[in-house]
Parts: C-alpha cells; structure tokens; sequence
C-alpha cells in the first residue's frame, strides 16, 4: 500500500546571469530562484494496482518516483509505503521496491550481465536458492539466456532494459517504479516490456507504478490513471475517465492527453 499525503518539494537552484563579470558577482553574492516540483500531492495506490502517472516535461514525476524510492525527501507531508517512511527506513525499504529509470543504469557497464546480478544477489542479501529460481523465472519470461553473458555496454537499448527491469526485480520486491521504461525502444523491444510487466502483474500481483509519456503504454498497461501538471495532481480516475473529458474530435490518446495540459494549462 502505498499512501502519500500532502506532499511538497521544492529545489533551490542558483541564478546565473551570462557573462564573466556576472560569473564573478556569482561568486560573492549567490541569488536562488525556487523550484516547486511538487505541491500538495495526495494519492494512495492499493496493493496489485497498476497505475499511469502521466504529465508533460517537468511536471513532477520523477521526483514523486524518487521520494517513493527513498532518494528524495520532501519538504512537507507524508509518505508511507507498506507502513514504512521510504527515506528513513531505507534499509528495509529497498528490499520491498524495485526501480528502474530508463534513462539510467544499475548495470555495472564492463561486465557480464549475469555478474551484475551476481552482486545485487549479494546486495540484497539474496539466499541463493530463492535467487535461482527468480533469475530462470526472469530469464524465461524477458528472453534473456542470449544476452545474460554479455557486458552491459555491448547491448542494444532494448536488450539493456530487458536486463534492467530483470536487475531490479532479482529481490522480487512486491513494488515496481518504472521511470520511462520504454524510452527510445523500438515497436518489438516496447511490446516485449509491456507483455512482461502485465505477465509479472498477474502472476506475482506485484504493484507497479509507470511514469512515461508513451500513450499506448498507458493504454496498455494502466488500470488508473494520475495527472500531474506543475507539480500539482490535477485528475486521479481510470483511463475511460480521462477519454470523457476530451470533447470530439480527439481519436487518439496522444490528442486526448494533449488537449487535457491544454484544458489544464500545464
Ligand atoms: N535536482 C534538481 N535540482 C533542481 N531542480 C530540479 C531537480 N530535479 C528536478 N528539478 C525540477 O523540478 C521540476 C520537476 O522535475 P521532474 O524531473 O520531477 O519532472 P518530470 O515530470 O519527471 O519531467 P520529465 O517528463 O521531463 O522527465 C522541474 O522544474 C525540474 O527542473
């Protein structure tokens, strides 16, 4: 169960004029603009749910994912995922998440795909026998025995992220945070990661929480969708109630979303 209340983050950032003399004033007197990622944000996620979290760039949704996983903290609110505060009680926390950020890596980038693994079973404190049998589940259902013996940095995007979302579930945690995880993947690799996630849906119920700006992953995947535009949650129903808001012509999902950051202002 994931329940947050409330929750704000904002980011100071310096302000920087162009020009070597305005560098050097920098450097004497710091002025700071701040940043409202996120303002008020409430919602709860119950246990098995697969959930869309949509908004345009800079809406917010990589840092709520980050607060969720324990590497943010906010400023105000609440966050309690299965009873626990993500970013005090990290340590447990961890073991109940996995995250993958698909613009980033947690393959460690020279070494066989299978050592990596190897040393998050070590990470994580994995008994082997559990981790085997995760790691055939997870090698069977991405299609991974041609690739697990290949160096990260020798894969194609669709392989790498195959191997990522293998890399976060090895603890098979009961949550997974996917930021973007079909980004720059071809039509076969997108397909391949969507039939996965609703497979690891339905067998392991697990929870799974989905930022990205890919409608038809939306269309694919969600059973609920939350709108965040400014840092602001602004709609919160099924997809069926995100396509009654739009009126005709819209036809496509792509139309509907962009004329709701239209309606919305975001
Ligand atoms: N570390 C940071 N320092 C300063 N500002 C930040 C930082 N991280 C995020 N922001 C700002 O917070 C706001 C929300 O950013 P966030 O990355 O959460 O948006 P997003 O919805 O994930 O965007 P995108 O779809 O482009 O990935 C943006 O204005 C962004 O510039």
């Amino acid at each position: 169960m994931i329940q947050v209340e409330h929750m704000n983050k904002t980011f100071k950032v310096t302000r920087r004029s162009a020009g070597f003399s305005n560098a050097v004033k920098a450097l004497i007197h710091k002025e700071t603009d701040t940043i409202h990622a996120l303002s008020d944000i409430s919602f709860s996620i119950g246990d098995g749910e697969m959930v869309g979290y949509i908004g345009p760039n800079g809406a917010g949704k990589s840092s709520t994912i980050k607060i969720l996983s324990g590497i943010l903290t906010p400023d105000h609110g609440s966050c309690l995922i299965n009873g626990r505060i993500p970013w005090k009680d990290r340590r447990e926390h961890v073991k109940d998440i996995g995250v993958v950020f698909g613009q980033r890596t947690q393959l460690w980038w020279d070494v066989p795909v299978i050592d990596s693994f190897e040393l998050l079973r070590d990470i994580y404190e994995i008994p082997r026998n559990q981790y085997l049998t995760t790691l055939e589940e997870l090698i069977d259902l991405l299609a991974l025995e041609e690739i697990i013996k290949t160096p990260a940095r020798q894969l194609s995007l669709g392989q790498r992220m195959r191997c990522e979302i293998a890399a976060s579930l090895l603890h098979t945690p009961k949550i997974l945070f996917l930021d973007e995880p079909t980004i720059g993947l071809d039509a076969v690799s997108k397909l391949a990661v969507r039939d996965f996630i609703r497979k690891l849906n339905r067998i392991h119920k697990t929870t799974v929480l989905l930022t990205t700006h890919d409608m038809q992953d939306i269309d694919a995947l969600a059973d609920r969708v939350l709108l965040i535009g400014k840092g602001r949650l602004l709609l919160d129903g099924t997809l069926s109630d995100l396509k009654s808001r739009c009126e005709p012509p819209c036809a496509t999902l792509d139309e509907i979303v962009a004329s709701l950051y239209r309606e919305f202002q975001i």
